[in-house]
């Protein structure tokens, strides 16, 4: 281990983020009764640029108004880009209670664009008396974005969660598809005349999870937009959360129980996560650092690696 010390993210669950539009304050009551850990209000990309003035009364509304219960609730602003996000900032701010706890900065492409969203909130928490720091969660969807990723992970005290955005990824890296995460067709291995598909979301994944492990953040898997595809779901959550991943957002809600399914460690791995830690206290107890597990090594990582398993599971239990 190098000597600086890896930082916990924030504890709380997060296996689940359900996304709904500003614009659709029907759903608000179906998000918030809902399974999921974290609730998305959109005000950017579901949200057309007629109804941004609207969803942003809705959400502010709202987020006093519905019974959100134990969730963390999140709303997306629009990106700095756009002549949108400072009004959605300084209304939030101004405006809702403080039962909101993050906001999600879209295409975030430098540590700078976290900065300027940070001073402002920064600014308006301190003229409006508000003492309940408001936290940060960034999507990581554009070249610039993968490109600087690390100094994003370490651009502020109030980031929490990063996720992956693979529409707009894929958009702004010109990839030669239109499908929002899982299998694409045209990535694939010849050998022996089959075809062997393989992940084209695995390295910019594999890059978010190492930034975020880095500085204490939680990393986070987007979406995956055919919703009708369980299976097709399930599989790129399975590979995230193998990856080191904490969950995936659900874009419609469907998608919340397989998200919950996958990052809720199971009653076996549970047990064989205990069964690793005690195996390893008995070694210990025998001046042993390596032991064996069922017929396979097992020693001072595995305790790391149990660890992860259990406090997973403490933490959903809570
Ligand atoms: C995708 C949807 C537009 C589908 O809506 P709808 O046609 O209403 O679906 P259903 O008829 O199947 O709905 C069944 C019931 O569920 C309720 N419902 C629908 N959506 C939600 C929801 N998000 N949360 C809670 N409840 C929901 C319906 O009202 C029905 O209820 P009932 O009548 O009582 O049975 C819609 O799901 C939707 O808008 N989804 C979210 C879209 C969104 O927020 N997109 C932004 C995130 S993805 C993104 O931005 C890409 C990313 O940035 C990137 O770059 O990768
Ligand atoms: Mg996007």
């Amino acid at each position: 281990m190098s000597f600086r010390t890896q930082p916990a993210p924030v504890a709380r669950p997060n296996r689940c983020q359900l996304f709904g539009p500003g614009s659709r304050p029907a759903i608000f009551e179906k998000m918030a009764g809902s399974a999921a850990d974290v609730i998305n209000i959109d005000l950017e990309d579901s949200v057309a640029p007629s109804d941004k003035d609207s969803a942003r009364k809705n959400v502010i509304q709202a987020i006093g108004d519905v019974d959100w219960g134990k969730k963390t609730l999140s709303v997306r602003i629009n990106g700095l880009d756009t002549p949108f996000w400072y009004r959605d900032v300084v209304d939030l701010l101004e405006q809702a209670s403080d039962r909101l706890d993050l906001i999600m900065i879209p295409k975030v492409g430098c540590a700078a664009d976290v900065y300027a969203v940070d001073a402002l909130v920064t600014a308006i928490e301190a003229a409006k008396g508000r003492t309940k720091r408001l936290g940060f969660e960034v999507i990581i969807e554009s070249a610039a974005g993968i490109a600087h990723v690390e100094e994003i992970a370490a651009s502020s005290p109030r980031l929490q969660a990063m996720s992956l955005g693979a529409a707009d990824f894929a958009a702004s890296m010109g990839m030669a598809t239109t499908g929002i995460g899982g299998t694409q067709a045209n990535y694939y291995m010849l050998h022996e005349g089959g075809k062997y598909w393989s992940d084209p979301w695995h390295w910019a994944q594999a890059n978010i999870v190492a930034a975020c492990r880095t500085h204490g953040v939680l990393p986070v898997d987007g979406p995956f937009g055919d919703f009708s595809d369980d299976e097709g779901f399930r599989a790129q959550a399975l590979r995230s959360a193998t990856l080191g991943m904490v969950g995936k957002w659900a874009i419609h809600p469907k998608q919340v129980t397989l998200a919950n399914e996958v990052f809720t460690p199971t009653e076996a791995a549970v047990t064989e996560a205990r069964e690793i830690l005690k195996a390893m206290e008995e070694a210990k107890a025998r001046g042993e650092g390596a032991t064996t597990y069922k017929g396979k090594l097992i020693d001072i990582a595995s305790i790391k690696q149990a660890e992860v398993i259990v406090r997973q599971s403490e933490m959903i239990a809570e």
